[in-house]
């Protein structure tokens, strides 16, 4: 049986028929998340408090708002991140494709390989390159050698790697440099092919190039797959989000387009935040 986790993201577009026959693509709005009535606890310390928001499939959604508003807690709630540690609970809900991935046994090995995680730190395992790669692959696909020179060469070109990386597939991932870590970190999430990826604060370890580059990325990815972010840097969650979600104390103070926040913020404290004006 096809379990919602096996749902590849579809390109969400229909296709309609004007008056004289020609087929028109119209966009339709396709939710990936659906957050409702979120709460969550590091044991009594409430870290969010009643979040409803929707990511849409196929855009990216950023989160901004000042150190400790629960920015990261939002993220590691939706791959259930936070079950790894004692004491931290979620309440409510957080529909993914239709099922509430915050209800009692779930496959969370699967869930996370459908929602893949980029940390702040490029974390790549103490291994090849190569095996950065297939290791993740092998857990949920059983790939010919020659496959799996596909898959990694695949997710080393999707990740702007592969012309820097291909002549020492064999060296240690730690051989390469911060920002190439990082995209090898990017590379391997995207090899298990997710349909949502989560980035939190992916470039803050990063100098302006690499940057630069994982900002290409982003824009790259997003036509592919579901994108949400967690950014300190305003002028990077303008350039790469079409959604912006500004939080303050573990509230959802304001969520909208990206234009919109950024033009015409509707609430003064998220006027203040984006401005500099905050604190
Ligand atoms: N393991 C933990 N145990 C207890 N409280 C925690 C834990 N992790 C985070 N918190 C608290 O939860 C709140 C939200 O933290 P979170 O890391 O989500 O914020 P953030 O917006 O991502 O911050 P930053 O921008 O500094 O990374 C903060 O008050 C923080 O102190």
């Amino acid at each position: 049986m096809k379990t919602m986790f096996d749902l590849r993201q579809s390109d969400g577009q229909e296709v309609s028929v004007d008056s004289n026959g020609n087929q028109a693509p119209s966009q339709v709005a396709v939710n990936a998340l659906e957050v409702r009535n979120l709460n969550f606890f590091y044991g009594s310390f409430q870290g969010l408090k009643d979040i409803n928001l929707n990511i849409e499939q196929g855009k990216v959604t950023a989160f901004i708002g000042p150190s400790g508003c629960g920015k990261s807690t939002l993220l590691r709630t939706f791959n259930r991140m936070y079950d790894l540690y004692p004491g931290q609970r979620a309440e409510g809900e957080i529909s993914f494709y239709g099922q509430n991935i915050l209800e009692s046994g779930q496959d969370l090995n699967l869930l996370r390989s459908r929602i893949g995680m980029v940390f702040q730190k490029p974390t790549p395992f103490p291994m090849s390159i190569y095996e950065n790669i297939a290791f993740g692959v092998r857990l949920y696909e059983k790939l010919s050698r020659s496959e799996m020179d596909e898959r990694v060469e695949w997710a080393l070109n999707k990740a702007a790697l592969w012309n820097e990386a291909k002549d020492k597939l064999n060296q240690s991932g730690l051989s390469l440099s911060g920002g190439q870590q990082q995209r090898l970190c990017i590379a391997r999430s995207v090899a298990v092919k997710p349909s949502v990826m989560l980035l939190d604060e992916p470039t803050s370890a990063l100098d302006p190039i690499s940057t630069g580059k994982i900002e290409e990325l982003i824009n790259e990815l997003k036509h592919e797959y579901t994108i949400a972010i967690v950014t300190h840097n305003m002028q990077q969650a303008a350039r790469v989000s079409d959604y912006t979600a500004y939080m303050y104390l573990g509230n959802l103070v304001e969520f909208g387009k990206t234009d919109e926040i950024f033009i015409k913020p509707q609430r003064k404290e998220t006027e203040d935040y984006i401005t500099g004006r905050f604190g």
